[in-house]
């Protein structure tokens, strides 16, 4: 038989941190703020509410003692709630000093840790039970909440003078290091990396276009410069495909690396110098460190898990989704808003959890054709344009539909919005039967036709 096990909480501890409180007045309550302490860390209801009373006196600048925290508690209907007076005489006498409160804290943090851990084990055993539910969503939800666990330990986000001098100077000497190379991963489009900076950790890129003008291609492109790039080494990306299957993928990839204009294929008509081009890119690929997933309905919260795994597993340093409104959205009866503002939240905190770029492909409405695409253009929800570092538009001007042909096309890339950089236009050309997008050729010469190696 298991033994039956005692919930981890201390009154003891409790009572000390209280009582610090009362002893230290409101410098000790500052600590509490500093370290994040929350009500819900408490396990006794009482030292919850008088806690909250604490939290509402330090909020409105005002003293703490017991007095302060009794009409407090009386001005809330909860005095009786928590003992009255007994209550906090017997609080504010738990302890001679307040110089122990980090310790307390401490404390009090780890046994609520223990508590949630034990309350997200038996969520995530009772959700298995649950045959109404996707196994996978409930993995996804426990992972997130989780992982949020783990975050609680406050750290410290303050910096004074001597630091903020130390980190401008420490980027400072990379950027004159790297002689206007990009701070990010290079995209191979070497106009947006001039004008960006390449991608950056913990920044969101959104790259967003009407049906067919080449969100895929561009995401794929870069997928490819960066996994196997002309110099240097490879880096590792995933790839979340909700709308292509990783077959389509794969053809993609290597039409594009190897330059084979994918409908020559598909009439069998290849010279021999092209086959072994194509050839060379299946080895290329074969061997580059690209994780793709083709599940093609996730919530944001599944696909948060898919990408941390992805990390763990296969150390990837960037991630590519396409596109941002095929997810499933986490609450079905929610505005349409609503969801796709869940989504974007959710990759925005992805990028800040996972450290890595996230680019992420977004659907433009049909309202938007025939006309150069602006910010509010991702109307259905404002927060992609609000959680955005970049938000860049693939476009095709008039001029560029005019001259348009099966194999080729060009495009601008409007970078709209950059919080740290300029903003403008990137013309580019797309080679559309190889999912290809390049360097304009300004001088409007032949298309390049050799390969990537
Ligand atoms: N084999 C091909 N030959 C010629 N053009 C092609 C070929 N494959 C794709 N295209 C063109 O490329 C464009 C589609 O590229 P891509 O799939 O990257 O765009 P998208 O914006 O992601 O499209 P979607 O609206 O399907 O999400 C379309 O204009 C399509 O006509």
């Amino acid at each position: 038989m298991t033994p039956t096990r005692k919930i981890p909480y201390s009154i003891e501890v409790e009572q000390a941190l209280l009582g610090a409180v009362f002893v230290g007045g409101e410098e000790a309550m500052l600590e509490c703020c500093e370290a994040c302490v929350c009500s819900t860390w408490f396990y006794n209801t009482r030292h919850q509410l008088v806690f909250e009373a604490m939290l509402a006196l330090i909020g409105k600048g005002e003293p703490i003692d017991e007095i302060t925290v009794g009409d407090k508690l009386k001005s809330t209907g909860n005095f009786e709630a928590v003992g009255g007076d007994a209550t906090l005489l017997e609080l504010s006498n738990a302890v001679d000093t307040s110089s122990h409160l980090p310790y307390y804290i401490e404390s009090l943090r780890k046994t609520w840790l223990r508590r949630q851990l034990i309350e997200q084990g038996n969520r995530l055993i009772e959700s298995a039970y649950d045959a109404t539910k996707e196994p996978e969503e409930s993995l996804g939800t426990i992972q997130n909440a989780v992982y949020a666990l783990g975050e609680s330990k406050a750290e410290n986000h303050l910096s004074d003078g001597h630091d903020l001098a130390r980190m401008a100077g420490m980027q400072a000497d990379v950027m004159l290091k790297r002689k206007g190379e990009p701070m990010g991963l290079c995209t191979g489009l070497d106009d947006f990396d001039k004008m960006v900076g390449g991608l950056l950790p913990k920044k969101t890129y959104i790259f967003a276009a009407r049906p067919g003008m080449g969100k895929s291609a561009i995401g794929i492109t870069i997928a490819r410069n960066l996994v196997v790039p002309r110099r240097g080494s490879a880096i590792p990306a995933g790839y979340l495909s909700l709308e292509m299957g990783s077959e389509e993928l794969s053809m993609r990839l290597a039409c594009n690396l190897s330059r084979v204009d994918y409908n020559m294929l598909k009439e069998g008509d290849l010279s021999p110098t092209k086959r072994t081009d194509f050839n060379q890119a299946l080895t290329a690929i074969d061997r580059a460190p690209i994780y793709i997933d083709d599940s093609s309905s996730l919530t944001p919260l599944q696909v948060r898990a898919k990408v941390r795994s992805m990390k763990h597993r296969y150390g990837i340093k960037v991630i590519f989704i396409d596109y941002l409104t095929l997810m499933e959205p986490t609450d079905k009866k929610a505005s349409r808003e609503q969801q796709v503002a869940d989504m974007s939240r959710q990759m925005k905190a992805m990028s800040k959890e996972l450290e890595i770029p996230v680019a992420v492909m977004c659907q433009l409405g049909r309202d938007a054709q025939g006309r150069r695409p602006k910010q509010s253009d991702l109307r259905e929800s404002g927060s992609i344009e609000q959680d955005a570092d970049v938000i860049a538009f693939i476009h095709r001007d008039e001029e560029a539909e005019e001259s348009e042909s099966m194999r080729f096309g060009k495009r601008t890339l409007i970078i709209e919005k950059q919080r740290n950089g300029p903003v403008g236009d990137i013309p580019l050309t797309f080679l559309k039967p190889m999912s290809l997008f390049e360097n304009y050729a300004r001088e409007d010469g032949p298309v390049q036709e050799e390969c990537a190696f």
